[in-house]
């Protein structure tokens, strides 16, 4: 981790680089996804079967694509008791935060003569995508409850999962009791590109989606930025980021773990420091590299840091804010005296941690809000995945003849304007009735 002093010639440098904005492909990947789409558009499930077993476990049949009832039984019987409690407390906490984000529909007759109204209503069919995680090392079930609660939330009807198979073929079996309980209703064994194509296009046994959530690799991320457009996608999520803000009163070895919960997800994850205090950063670099030999995704950590982890001195938190603000982060913890009294200057983020007990994990298992956030600076427009990216809002108008006596020669007038004497006859057709 390298330290600066902020405002200095190099630490502006350091920081203008972080704030470089763009989410850039290679237009050699762009190239082999748009073929992987066109492919499974063309071919359907056979397409989708010959990448799947291309690239992941071989011997997939159109067939065995689709996880049976017995495959779920199984792996329902391989899970640990323990881990079903704690997944039943992050499914409670997370559908109950959601639950509150649904909107409501109206109605208004507010105007004299017209009913005016917004209809909420969700897409008929989602699909999450869950990572694949290492071949199945490191399966993302948190992932899973994620993507699928909000749907759900949302009355989404049919929700599917998709995620790559074990080198075996099979799916992890705690990924499998996470859909079960979040009430996935089909789960397929693919991955990649071939799996967002799937669900975009829909295939002889893989019916089209409306809406394609879920984080994944730079595959994924392409094609889902492709089918964009022809469904719904939640965001373009680059790799996990956190930045921390902390006055005197923070913990350095906390700051290291904190740092490291996010360098662990990918060596391209960035992890910020922003502290009032040169000692602080000094501590927390010499625990972060302590901390990091320790750890079981070491090397992946290692990188991150190495690449993408700073700390910037800066003399106040007034300056740290705003260093935060120009970032956006996907995360950002404020490890300071007073969270509450300082958070309302955060002006752009995707999630904000309060406190020493809030601990960035905290909101990726069991908090409730979505670990689905915008990063890469996208957070000053976008938000974390929700029910709205389920939901519709159909526009609802009803016009009296009084009322449209009243406005038609304004409509008539705004019409002609345009050039566009078919709408102004739809007026005129009925004004004389
Ligand atoms: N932002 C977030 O919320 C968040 C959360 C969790 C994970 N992630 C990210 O998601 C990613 C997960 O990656 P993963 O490997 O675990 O799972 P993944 O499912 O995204 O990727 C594995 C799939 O990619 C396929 N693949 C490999 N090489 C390919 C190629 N050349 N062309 C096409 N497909 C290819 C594999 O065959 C497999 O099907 C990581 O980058 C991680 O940082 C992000
Ligand atoms: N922190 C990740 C999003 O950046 C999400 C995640 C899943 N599992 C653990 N963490
Ligand atoms: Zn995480």
């Amino acid at each position: 981790m390298k330290i600066y002093q902020y405002p200095s010639q190099a630490a502006e440098k350091r920081f203008k680089s972080m704030v470089d904005r763009g989410v850039s492909f290679r237009v050699k990947d762009v190239k082999a996804v748009s073929k992987i789409l066109e492919d499974v558009r063309k071919n359907g499930d056979q397409a989708v079967v010959d990448y799947s077993n291309r690239f992941d476990a071989g011997g997939m049949t159109v067939e065995s694509m689709r996880v049976t009832d017995q495959e779920m039984q199984d792996a329902l019987a391989q899970v640990d008791p323990e881990f079903q409690k704690a997944m039943e407390r992050s499914h409670r906490n997370v559908a109950d935060f959601h639950r509150r984000q649904l909107p409501k529909s109206w109605i208004t007759t507010d105007r004299p003569g017209t009913v005016l109204g917004q209809m909420i209503r969700p897409v008929d069919a989602a699909g999450v995508y869950v990572p694949g995680g290492q071949g199945g090392s490191t399966p993302l079930v948190s992932s899973v409850i994620m993507g699928g609660v909000p749907a759900k939330i949302a009355g989404v009807e049919r929700v599917i999962m998709v995620t790559p198979p074990r080198a075996d073929g099979t799916v992890h079996p705690y990924l499998l009791a996470a859909a079960r309980l979040t009430g996935i209703d089909e789960i397929y064994k693919i991955g990649s590109a071939w799996a967002v194509a799937a669900m975009a296009f829909g295939t002889e046994t893989i019916k089209a989606v409306d809406v394609i959530v879920g984080p994944g690799n730079i595959y994924v991320t392409i094609a889902k930025s492709l089918v964009a457009g022809t469904v719904g996608i939640d965001m373009i999520a680059g790799p996990s980021e956190v930045l921390v803000i902390a006055d005197h009163t923070a913990d350095p070895d906390c700051i290291a773990a904190d740092l490291l919960s996010q360098a662990e997800h990918d060596p391209m994850a960035s992890s910020i420091l922003v502290t009032t205090k040169r000692k602080i950063a000094l501590n927390a670099k010499k625990a972060l590299a302590e901390r990091v030999a320790k750890l079981s995704r070491r090397e992946i950590a290692e990188a991150s840091v190495q690449k993408n982890c700073v700390a910037f001195v800066v003399e106040d938190l007034d300056v740290a804010a705003d260093l935060s603000n120009a970032i956006a982060p996907e995360h950002l913890e404020l490890l300071v005296e007073d969270p509450f009294a300082y958070f309302p200057k955060i002006k752009h983020a995707g999630a904000m941690f309060l406190g020493q007990y809030t601990p960035e994990p905290v909101g990726d298992y069991v908090a409730g809000p979505n670990h689905v956030l915008p990063t890469q600076g996208t957070g000053r427009f976008s938000s974390a995945l929700n029910v709205d990216n389920f939901l519709k809002k159909i526009s609802l108008l009803h016009y009296s003849k009084e009322t449209f006596d009243a406005e038609a020669e304004d409509i008539i007038r705004l019409a002609e304007v345009e050039g566009l004497t078919a709408h102004a006859e739809s007026v005129k057709a009925r004004l004389k009735k």
